[in-house]
């Protein structure tokens, strides 16, 4: 396989009326992290749920694989090997954390055992809190119990929206580390992430949106030595 591992064209989508995402062209290679960064409405979760197959697109591709799965629904998307961890609403509240995982697979009967061990490799508190119910769990641990089930979906291509988002500091820092272990078991990574520094840290690409359009897509760390970016995204880096 030498193309890329996702291959984004012409891209355009939206909610209803007019297009949030417009025009949208970019790749990921096999094996890759690109961290997306833009301000907020930048259109960057439309961008990612269209990517997952929640947002119907309007006009454009996407291949995974060079396979051409544009406009096919989520749950169709996951038996292609992509998985997408929403920002909100990301757990059953009411199912215990090891239903939810099962729930991650339910379609992969004969693995699924295997898979919660690398879940549970991946995540160990979420063993420990097997049983209980996912409503009761932190944000944090909600979180993760929300990444273990994309990841009972033994994906080829993780889209991320905010994984980091609500953690504390110390927990951001793990979930990175995470998000970096996956990756380097071959898992291609799509994430957006309002903490750019740490989010463009791990990712061999970044993207910068805004206003529904891609404004830079450049080697992460180029981005991360741009002053304009600095300026605009990055806070103050004196
Ligand atoms: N379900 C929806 N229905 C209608 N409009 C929506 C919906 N979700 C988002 N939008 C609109 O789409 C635009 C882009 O939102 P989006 O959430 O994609 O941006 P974002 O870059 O992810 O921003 P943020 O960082 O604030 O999450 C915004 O103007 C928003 O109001």
């Amino acid at each position: 396989m030498t193309g890329p591992l996702l291959a984004v064209e012409g891209l355009c989508a939206g909610y209803g009326k007019g297009d949030i995402i417009k025009d949208v062209t970019f790749e990921l290679s096999a094996g890759s992290i690109t961290t997306i960064i833009g301000p907020n409405g930048a259109g960057k979760s439309t961008l990612i749920k269209t990517l997952a197959g929640v947002v119907r697109p309007r006009i454009g591709s996407v291949r995974v694989d060079g396979d051409d799965l544009t406009g096919m629904v989520a749950n169709r998307m996951a038996a292609h090997g992509v998985a997408y961890v929403p920002q909100e609403a990301n757990v059953f509240r009411t199912l215990t954390v090891q239903e939810n995982l099962e729930m991650g697979a339910w379609t992969a009967t004969d693995t699924r055992h295997e898979r919660m061990e690398h879940v549970f490799e991946l995540f160990p508190v979420l063993q420990e809190r097997s049983a209980v119910r996912a409503g009761n769990l932190s944000g944090g641990q909600r979180q993760m119990a929300a990444f273990g089930m994309a990841m009972m979906v033994a994906p080829r291509l993780l889209l991320l929206d905010e994984p980091s988002a609500g953690l504390s500091p110390k927990m951001v820092g793990q979930m990175f580390e995470t998000v970096r272990r996956v990756n380097e078991t071959g898992v291609g990574v799509l994430m957006v992430e309002q903490n750019a520094i740490q989010g463009l840290g791990i990712a061999d690409r970044g993207i910068v949106m805004a206003a529904g359009e891609i404004k830079l897509n450049l080697p992460a760390s180029e981005l991360l030595d741009n002053a304009e970016v600095g300026e605009l995204y990055l806070g103050t880096r004196q």
